[in-house]
C-alpha cells in the first residue's frame, strides 16, 4: 500500500492510518483516532516487525518526554532494527492532548506537549488532560484490537517525563508489565521543580501527587522486581530535575533490583536515547519471551 493509499485507510476500531512504510522487514505506521479520554484527536506510531499470519508478538510501550509528540522517537529513536531482530512491537503515544481548543501554557514544560501522564482534576486542564486514562486504558484496548499484540507480554519504557510515566504506570500495574526501564527519567516529581506541573494538574492533593511520583510510590509500598535506567552524566537536567540518586535510595530500601547505568559524556537528547535503545529493547525482549 502506498502512503497516499494508507492515508485514506481506516484500519478498523476507529483508527485512521496517517502513513505506513516498510522498514527492517516490518511496517512503521502512524495512526490517529478520536479519543474519548482526551476529547481530542490523538496520534501515535506503531512498528510491527515481520511475523507469521496469526502470530502475536510482545509489545514495548514507549512514553516520550517534554515537548515531544510520537514523532521524536519514531524519527530519532533508532528502535526498529532491534525490534525487528527481537520481534517486539513498539508503540509510541503522544505526550498530551492537542488542538486550538485545548488549554495550553506559555511554558514549554507545561500544557500541550507536557501531559505528565496524569488525569488532571483542576480546571481548565481537567477537560482534556487525561493522559493516564488514555495510556493505561483507551490506547491499550485500541491497539490490542488493531495490531497483532500478545497483551500478556507487555513492557514499558520512556524518556524523561515519559520515564516518569513508565515508572509510575509499571509500579501501579505490576501484573500488567513484565518489564520496565527508563532513559533519564523524572523519578521524584514532588521533590523537583518540574513537579509544579503535578500541582497545577492535580491541585493541593498530596496523596494524588504521591501516586504520580515513582519514589513516593516505592516508599508507599509499590513494587516491581527490577528496573533498568540509563542516565547521561552530561545531562543538563540531571542534578536539578532528574536526581536518579533518589530512585537509587528508594530501590535499595525496598529491595528492588535497579540497574542504574550512568553513561559518561551523554546528554539528555535523542543522541543519548538512541545510543542505548537497542540495549533496552534486548533487555525487555529477554523478559517478554
Ligand atoms: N527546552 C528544550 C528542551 C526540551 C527537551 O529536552 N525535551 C526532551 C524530552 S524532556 C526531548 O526529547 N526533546 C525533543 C527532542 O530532542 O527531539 C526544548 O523545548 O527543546
Amino acid at each position: 500500500m502506498s502512503q497516499a493509499q494508507a492515508a485514506a485507510a481506516d484500519v478498523g476500531a476507529g483508527l485512521e492510518t496517517v502513513s505506513t512504510a516498510r522498514s527492517h522487514g516490518g511496517v512503521q505506521g502512524v495512526y490517529r483516532h478520536a479519543s474519548a479520554a482526551t476529547g481530542t484527536t490523538m496520534t501515535f506510531s506503531v512498528f510491527v516487525p515481520e511475523h507469521a499470519p496469526g502470530e502475536r508478538l510482545p509489545v514495548i510501550w514507549y512514553l516520550s518526554g517534554l515537548t515531544c509528540t510520537h514523532a521524536n522517537v519514531t524519527d530519532k529513536g533508532e528502535f526498529r532494527a532491534a525490534c525487528a531482530r527481537r520481534r517486539v512491537i513498539f508503540v509510541a503515544p503522544d505526550t498530551s492532548p492537542r488542538g486550538q481548543d485545548v488549554p495550553d501554557d506559555d511554558a514549554w514544560d507545561f500544557g500541550q506537549g507536557a501531559g505528565f501522564y496524569v488525569d488532571a482534576t483542576q480546571a481548565p486542564w481537567s477537560a482534556n488532560y487525561r493522559m493516564w486514562r488514555y495510556v493505561t486504558e483507551e490506547l491499550p484496548a485500541l491497539v490490542a484490537a488493531s495490531f497483532p499484540i500478545d497483551m500478556a507480554r507487555q513492557g514499558i519504557t520512556g524518556h524523561s517525563m515519559g520515564g516518569h510515566g513508565a515508572l509510575t504506570i509499571a509500579l501501579t500495574y505490576p501484573d500488567r508489565f513484565r518489564s520496565v526501564s527508563a532513559f533519564a527519567p523524572i523519578v521524584a516529581p514532588t521533590q523537583v521543580p518540574w513537579g509544579r506541573a503535578l500541582h497545577r494538574y492535580l491541585g493541593d492533593d498530596p496523596a494524588a501527587k504521591r501516586r504520580h511520583d515513582a519514589v513516593a510510590l516505592i516508599e508507599d509500598g509499590a513494587r516491581v522486581a527490577e528496573l533498568l535506567v540509563d542516565q547521561g552524566d552530561a545531562d543538563i537536567f540531571l542534578s536539578e530535575q532528574l536526581r536518579p540518586e533518589l530512585l537509587q535510595r528508594a530501590c535499595a530500601d525496598a529491595g528492588i533490583a535497579l540497574d542504574l547505568r550512568m553513561q559518561p559524556g551523554y546528554d539528555h537528547s535523542y543522541l543519548f536515547v538512541s545510543t542505548f535503545m537497542a540495549d533496552h529493547i534486548a533487555w525487555h525482549a529477554a523478559r517478554l519471551g
